[in-house]
């Protein structure tokens, strides 16, 4: 489905990566893995489309990344970061906006269904809040439903439950298992420092080494 080759980073004069190649089919959940500063996230980032890749080529479903409509390719290989930024409004409104954008155009926004991922999310109360008043965690998890909404096939998660208590943990976990189960093109990209919650989530690991 999604697949890198020789890959290749810098930052100023250091090499993050190189050679760096990998698969993910439908159904992976693949925990990239390394030490802090060896370039995770740069990596996510550049499986979005969202930094130039230095060298190197990622294919999504045999087509190069650079011969997709960027809007069609970040909506089907979408970033979640550690800090999700929000515009202003409400959560149902945040979660309601990209329903407006062409590429999401031949979709109504799914309100059942966002209820559904809120509730199984402990948070069916959260739709009429302000996202300026949420906290880290809350704010994690309005992108995680707003990721899930829209249906990625590859969702890339940096780090995307790091501001979660043990419970929201979990219970973000077990939406992204069903989530996965439930369509037969999905898979997801796992950044996490947490050995347990990669051993939980991930089907494999691939590690990123510090150079
Ligand atoms: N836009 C940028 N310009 C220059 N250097 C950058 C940029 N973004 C990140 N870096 C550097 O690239 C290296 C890798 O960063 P990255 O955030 O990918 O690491 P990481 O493995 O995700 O780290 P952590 O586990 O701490 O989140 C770091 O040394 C960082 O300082």
């Amino acid at each position: 489905m999604l697949s890198a080759s020789d890959l290749r980073r810098t930052v100023a004069d250091r090499v993050l990566w190189q050679g760096l190649s990998f698969q993910v089919m439908p159904g992976d959940r693949v925990a990239v893995t390394g030490p802090s500063g060896s370039g995770k996230s740069l990596l996510l980032r550049a499986l979005a489309g969202l930094d130039p890749l230095q060298g190197g080529e990622v294919t999504l479903h045999g087509r190069s990344q650079s011969r997709w409509p960027m809007p069609e390719y970040r909506s089907q290989v979408m970033y979640l970061p550690q800090r999700p930024a929000f515009g202003q409004g409400s959560v149902l409104e945040e979660l309601r906006r990209p329903f407006g954008l062409k590429i999401q155009s031949a979709r109504p926004f799914p309100l059942d269904e966002a209820e559904r991922w809120l509730a199984a999310l402990n948070r069916l109360d959260f739709l009429n809040l302000s996202v300026t008043t949420l906290s880290g965690g809350e704010g994690q998890l309005l992108a995680l439903v707003r990721a899930l909404l829209l249906g990625p096939s590859v969702l890339l998660l940096d780090e995307a439950t790091a501001s979660l208590d043990p419970d929201a943990t979990r219970a973000a976990e077990a939406a992204l298992d069903q989530w996965c189960a439930a369509g037969p093109v999905r898979a997801l990209v796992w950044v996490s420092h947490d050995p347990a919650q990669r051993a939980r989530v991930a089907t494999r690991e691939l590690p990123v080494v510090l150079r």
